[in-house]
């Protein structure tokens, strides 16, 4: 009973410390990539190097902390940690390059349907086995939060269209990404079980390391490098950004190690839908019908979850195929 429910305190715990270091982070994002700089409007669209200070960033957090405890010597194949690292990066790139195209929201509500690659990918390349039940429930979720965040969009100029279907692409590219990081993970959690720490460093050396190369072969360092001097505000955005990003990271790899990939792309997705969710509120805005049926979806979905979870299998526990 107490081993239960210090594994839903943990649970807790990690959920809200995510919610709270990405609830920053969206808005630092949204102000570094979204914003308009100098006379010109300038846009800032360095994302190798934006993502490249991140996974730096997180690279040294991990180290730190490998430095601060003993760690048993993590037996993980090196191929795992390069491709999971490069799918993790690749879904980066893609879903803040998508950013040039469309506008904050509708990347949010794309990238809502994250769970649903991650499981699905799961199954057919992690090797991971979920009850029929366990894809209802996150469907149901997904499908709420899309329903809730969904805005109309009218779109004018043919220009405009282009730009949406290209970063349509990208996010679906994204997306992608996000569900064969997950497989990897899935494979990484079930065979050598390593820590979140080892897991973070290893996963951000060499997505920092296959990032090096590309932010110097583009030569997009150098463009980097002039518009930070120009616009130097950009920098202190960076360093919030960055360091919210990895201590939220460090949060994901313990939900990551403990849980799995599914319940950690839960969690993120359920963090935007409570953060518009929030804001609505917060301002008062009154919500529509539709906004009210994806709420009372999303409601249903978890709960079931929840439900189902504590009823059946412990979370911290894992089925797997072999
Ligand atoms: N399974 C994961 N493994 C490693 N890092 C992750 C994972 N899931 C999320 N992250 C990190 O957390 C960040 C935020 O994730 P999330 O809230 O799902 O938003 P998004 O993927 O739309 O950026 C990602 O950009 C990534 O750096």
């Amino acid at each position: 009973m107490i081993n239960k429910n210090s594994t839903e305190i943990r649970f807790i715990f990690f959920a809200s410390s995510i919610f709270f270091c990405y609830f920053i982070y969206g808005m630092l994002q949204e102000k570094i990539t979204r914003g308009k700089y100098g006379e010109n409007n300038e846009k800032f669209t360095c994302t190798l190097s934006l993502v490249l200070v991140q996974c730096i960033v997180n690279l040294i957090f991990a180290q730190i902390l490998m430095l601060s405890w003993k760690h048993e010597k993590d037996s993980t194949r090196k191929l795992y940690y390069f491709s999971s690292a490069l799918t993790y990066l690749l879904g980066m790139v893609s879903s803040n390059m998508a950013l040039q195209w469309i506008n904050y929201p509708t990347q949010v509500v794309g990238k809502a349907a994250k769970p649903i690659p991650v499981m699905v990918l799961g199954v057919l390349l992690g090797r991971k086995v979920y009850p029929i039940r366990k894809y209802f429930f996150v469907f149901l979720i997904v499908t709420g939060i899309v329903l809730f965040m969904y805005k109309d969009q009218t779109k004018t100029v043919t220009e405009e269209s282009q730009g949406m279907l290209i970063g349509e692409l990208l996010l679906f590219l994204s997306l992608t990404m996000d569900g064969l990081t997950g497989a990897v993970q899935e494979r990484i959690k079930s065979e050598s079980s390593p820590t979140a720490y080892s897991m973070m460093l290893n996963t951000n050396w060499w997505s920092s390391l296959i990032l090096s190369v590309g932010v110097l072969v583009s030569g997009e360092v150098f463009k980097f490098a002039v518009f930070v001097t120009q616009y130097p505000e950009t920098l202190i955005y960076l360093t919030g950004f960055a360091l919210t990003g990895a201590l939220g990271q460090l949060f994901i790899f313990f939900m990551v190690s403990e849980f799995g990939p599914l319940a950690c792309s839960v969690v993120t997705t359920t963090r935007k839908f409570f953060t518009v969710l929030a804001s609505v509120l917060f301002f008062g805005n009154v919500l529509l019908v539709r906004q009210w049926i994806g709420a009372i979806i999303v409601f249903t979905g978890l709960l079931l979850d929840i439900l189902y979870s504590k009823s059946r299998a412990p979370p911290a526990k894992r089925v797997v195929n072999k």
